[in-house]
């Protein structure tokens, strides 16, 4: 590193110390091990990528771990963790400036800031959204101390919350028709509901990550409130070790409101004084609690049901960090409000890459290829990035990277090992296409996405031991017209026809 008046000076900058980040700024500094790779992330711990498992050629399992940065100065002697939040890009001078007042200048720059939760309603205290340590230490705090909360959204977060949470009652207000809408069609959900009713089964699971404690609960009217440091994304299993229990004696209680949006939320004073005026609330809106039940707060839905509860969670998606980047740079924006970055990570402006949750993939990309923030893309597009800049840099070429030929993921809903591979939900297919299916009650649940013969995508529930040979199905796009049903008879060794 060379100091220069104005700032200190690095080849490469990496921003953010999520997965994305690290993962990058790791692989520039294998790449340039003579150079110093600058890491300036806004949070004090970074997140470190463990016992990477592949379990077939494109998905990959792996531990995460939240490490102190200087964990990762020693793996990599070359990587430079400043532990202070970026406040101004100004991209047309190479610099960066940092909220503790500091400059640095750069050649070529990868901005991996993720994102944050979109709430239905901004800095109402009974809302939260769980992204991050600190916000999910806060909403545990306040789950110690709940009866009855309502969930909205219908994506992987809250798929995971009402079937871990126990001694509190769930309201789960949906859009759609059926539950967990960003994995699954309705006959996957209908496998699964039965788990949200049966008691929780035990089994004891390793805990993977680092472990979140209750500390002494104080009594408080208002929710307690994350801290407004954006920390890295948790990740997968991020609930265990966290205990997610309630005020009541009962396992499960959930109630699904589906087809509704929350329309408003009433704090209790409003809601008193709103029942006495009949024109804010007209005959057809209902409040589902005998009158003398108090609630801190209150959550009318479009379908005219009103549902006191202790407090509100935000599970409705994320949206792009990208704010504190924008003023001055005319980068492109996704629609998602992402970073638009091409088949090499790079942004619309000179020498500024970008990866993981803060990017919107804007190439042409493979028929069974589609963008999820998700941790296995945040890896990938950290290590492919670093790998562009390498390339960038040195003048060499570079082809896309293999794991953007087939969207894959391999996840856990309701305690079943659940895959999905491709266009696993017929997304952007229309009417042209054909469904499979299979389904064991309770044991598995399989579900293939045909097009002209061809298999497209895949949805896998249970174990069911079908992802390497549908990958390569997938992958290598052979014609199973001629095998009809027998593609999902369990009686046929499918294996054996295509391995
Ligand atoms: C509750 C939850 C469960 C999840 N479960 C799964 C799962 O099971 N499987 C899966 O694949 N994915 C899961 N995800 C999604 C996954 O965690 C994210 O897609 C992924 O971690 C994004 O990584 P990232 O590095 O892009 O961003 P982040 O992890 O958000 O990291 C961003 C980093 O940038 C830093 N930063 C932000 N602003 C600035 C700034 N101005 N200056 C400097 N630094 C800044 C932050 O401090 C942070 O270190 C889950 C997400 C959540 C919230
Ligand atoms: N196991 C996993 O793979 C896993 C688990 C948790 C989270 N994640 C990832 O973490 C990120 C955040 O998770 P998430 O569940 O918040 O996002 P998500 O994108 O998975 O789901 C958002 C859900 O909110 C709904 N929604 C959006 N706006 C709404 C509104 N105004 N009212 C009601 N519903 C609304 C959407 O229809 C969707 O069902 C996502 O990228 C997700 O993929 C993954």
């Amino acid at each position: 590193m060379a100091a220069t008046p104005s700032g200190a000076r690095s080849r490469f900058v990496v921003v953010g110390g999520g997965i994305a980040g690290v993962t990058c700024a790791e692989k520039l500094a294998m790449e340039f091990p003579s150079e110093d790779i600058f890491l300036m992330t806004a949070s004090p711990v970074i997140k470190a990528v463990t016992n990477v498992r592949q379990v077939s050629k494109t998905l990959e399992e792996f531990d995460v771990e939240e490490q102190p940065s200087s964990l990762l100065e020693k793996r990599y002697p070359n990587i430079k963790v400043i532990q202070s939040g970026v406040e101004q890009l100004r991209g047309d001078e190479h610099k960066i400036f940092t909220e503790d007042g500091k400059e640095y200048v750069y050649e070529k720059l990868c901005l991996c800031a993720g994102a944050k939760p979109k709430l239905i309603s901004e800095g109402n205290p009974y809302v939260l959204g769980i992204r991050d340590t600190d916000s999910a230490q806060a909403f545990q705090k306040n789950l110690a101390q709940a009866e009855r909360i309502v969930v909205v959204g219908n994506g992987g977060i809250a798929l995971e919350l009402v079937y871990e949470i126990q001694g509190c009652e769930v309201i789960w207000a949906i859009k759609d028709k059926a539950i967990g809408n960003t994995f699954f069609d309705a006959g996957a959900a209908e496998f699964l509901i039965p788990k949200l009713s049966a008691e929780k089964q035990e089994t004891p699971i390793e805990c993977k990550r680092t472990k979140y404690t209750m500390e002494g609960s104080e009594e408080k009217e208002r929710p307690v409130a994350a801290s407004d440091k954006l920390g890295s994304a948790l990740g997968p299993d991020w609930h265990e070790g966290l205990s997610l229990k309630g005020t009541k004696e009962f396992s499960h209680k959930v109630h699904i409101e589906v087809l509704c949006e929350v329309k408003k939320i009433h704090l209790q004073q409003e809601f008193l004084q709103l029942q006495q005026t009949s024109l804010a609330f007209p005959k057809e809106v209902k409040n589902v609690e005998p009158d003398e039940v108090l609630w801190p707060v209150y959550v009318e839905l479009t379908n005219g049901k009103i549902y006191g509860c202790n407090f509100i969670v935000s599970a409705t998606g994320v949206v792009p960090n990208v704010t504190p980047f924008l003023a001055g740079n005319n980068f492109a924006l996704g629609e998602d409000g992402g970073l638009k970055v091409d088949k090499h990570m790079h942004t619309s402006l000179p020498d500024i890459y970008a990866a993981g949750d803060i990017c919107t993939a804007s190439w042409e990309p493979s028929p069974v290829w589609h963008q999820m923030r998700l941790w296995t893309q945040a890896r990938q597009m950290g290590w492919y990035a670093a790998k562009c800049m390498a390339a960038d840099t040195l003048g060499e070429s570079i082809d896309l990277d293999f794991s953007f030929e087939l969207f894959a993921h391999v996840t856990k809903f309701f305690n079943y090992k659940v895959v999905v591979l491709g266009k696993y939900n017929a997304q952007g297919l229309g009417l042209d296409h054909e469904l499979m299916l299979r389904c064991t009650k309770g044991q598995e649940y399989v579900k293939v996405v045909m097009q002209s013969g061809r298999m497209v995508g895949a949805v896998l529930i249970g174990d069911t031991d079908l992802e390497e040979t549908f990958e390569n199905l997938i992958l290598n796009q052979m014609d199973l017209s001629a095998y009809g049903e027998d593609l999902l008879n369990p009686d046929v060794d499918i294996e054996d026809y295509f391995d």
